[in-house]
């Protein structure tokens, strides 16, 4: 495999969080010709990359090799969600300083989320900051985890537990890249899609109402997602406040993820959290019953989960606790008033947080009995 040429036009999206680095998301189709121009001057390079891009991650060292005069080394590391460990932080870390990586050298994540999130924490912390390019290859990577800056990995305390703020130098979303993703992944990825319609842009809704399967309009589904979050991400870079609605779904959603060791996709527990989400919205902020419920039917109909067993409440619970939107002993979620308009639900009364649990276990919460 070689490096594609250019063959689409291209859309640039602007993320400008004030006080960080300003860049672009760029999207189209055969962009990863784009890379060797985006990194020429730069000693070294290193591409993290998971083994089911092993042929892309040896064609752009190629490419930065002949084409940007650049000392490019390929670095695998595990798939999925097995690569967001502290053990893999630490295997890249050896790595580079192996290859004598300084603070003018690149760091280059190609790969889904997981990837993006590894490469952009490896890339905060050698030698406390390098800069990092994005190569996002999920619909999953591109729509979220690639733009933001949130980097990090999973403890066993829980999702996300470790990390940084670390912008990117420039996020390029290849979309032919996509052609070979999994069907289940593409799912995984349409519900980050879902979030971004339920929180802001009820068109979303509407084209994947249309097909599903996202098929039809990827391109637009990807482009919109990505605006909403750059819009978001631009104004609140480090979450002080309104960056947190992009946590829509995610409180019981990372809660799952924990207790099912990290098992399931992110995409699938979000999906679950976020029918949780909006079922304790109906209850506590008046969520109409048409919203409430297109959660779940969309959801369904894309082919994502919707419920989840009910006797593991209690250790959902604990898990919610380390959600980073906890403040003290206070649970936080992030809640909808109505499509669009984001709440935030503060200690919710845990009579509610039940009745909204049990509308997501469809065998009832069996608890266990009391000693
Ligand atoms: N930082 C953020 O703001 C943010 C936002 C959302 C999600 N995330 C994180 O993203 C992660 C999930 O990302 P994901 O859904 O992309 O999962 P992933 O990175 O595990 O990728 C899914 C699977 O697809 C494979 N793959 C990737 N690109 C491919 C391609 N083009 N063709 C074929 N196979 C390919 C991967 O090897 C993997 O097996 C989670 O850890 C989640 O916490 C982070
Ligand atoms: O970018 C954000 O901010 C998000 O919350 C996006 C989420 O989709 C993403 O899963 C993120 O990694 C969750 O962040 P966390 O701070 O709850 O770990
Ligand atoms: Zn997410």
């Amino acid at each position: 495999m070689s490096v594609q040429a250019k063959v689409s036009d291209v859309v640039r999206i602007p993320v400008r969080p004030g006080g960080e680095r300003a860049y672009d998301v760029v999207l189209g189709e055969g962009l990863l010709g784009d890379l060797a121009e985006t990194v020429a001057g730069r000693t070294r390079a290193a591409v993290i990359h998971p083994a089911a891009l092993r042929t892309t991650a040896d064609a752009v060292v190629a490419d930065l090799r002949a084409n940007a005069g650049v000392e490019a080394h390929a670095v695998e590391v595990p798939d999925g969600e097995e690569a967001k460990q502290l053990r893999i932080a630490g295997f890249c870390w050896d790595v580079l300083g192996r290859i004598g990586f300084t603070r003018d050298d690149v760091i280059i994540g190609l790969g889904g989320g997981t990837v993006t999130d590894l490469a952009g924490f490896v890339a905060a912390s050698w030698l406390r900051g390098v800069d990092v390019v994005q190569v996002p290859t999920t619909v999953l990577g591109m729509v979220d985890a690639a733009v933001g800056g949130k980097t990090g990995v999973d403890i066993d305390a829980g999702k996300n537990l470790v990390g940084a703020f670390h912008q990117p130098l420039t996020v390029l979303c290849d979309l032919a890249a996509l052609a070979t993703l999994p069907a289940v992944e593409v799912r995984a990825g349409l519900a980050e899609v879902v979030k971004t319609g339920f929180i802001a842009d009820a068109a979303i809704l509407d084209l994947l109402d249309d097909d599903p399967t996202g098929a039809a309009h990827l391109p637009e589904l990807v482009e919109r997602s990505i605006r909403v979050k750059a819009e978001v991400v631009s104004g609140d870079p480090r979450e002080a406040g309104r960056r947190e609605i992009l946590n829509y779904g995610h409180t019981l959603g990372h809660a799952i993820e924990k207790v099912e060791h990290f098992t399931w996709r992110h995409g699938a527990a979000i999906s679950v959290g976020m029918v949780f989400a909006a079922e304790l919205s109906r209850l506590v902020a008046g969520l109409d019953d048409a919203t409430a419920d297109r959660h779940r039917e969309l959801l369904t109909r894309i082919g994502l989960p919707v419920s989840y067993r009910g006797d593991r409440w209690p250790a959902l619970l604990d898990a919610m606790r380390v959600d980073k939107k906890s403040r003290g002993r206070r649970l936080r979620f992030i809640g909808l008033a109505a499509q669009g308009e984001t709440v935030i639900l503060d200690s919710p009364d845990t009579g509610l947080l039940i009745a909204a649990f049990t509308a997501v276990a469809p065998g009832g919460l069996a608890l266990p009995e009391a000693p």
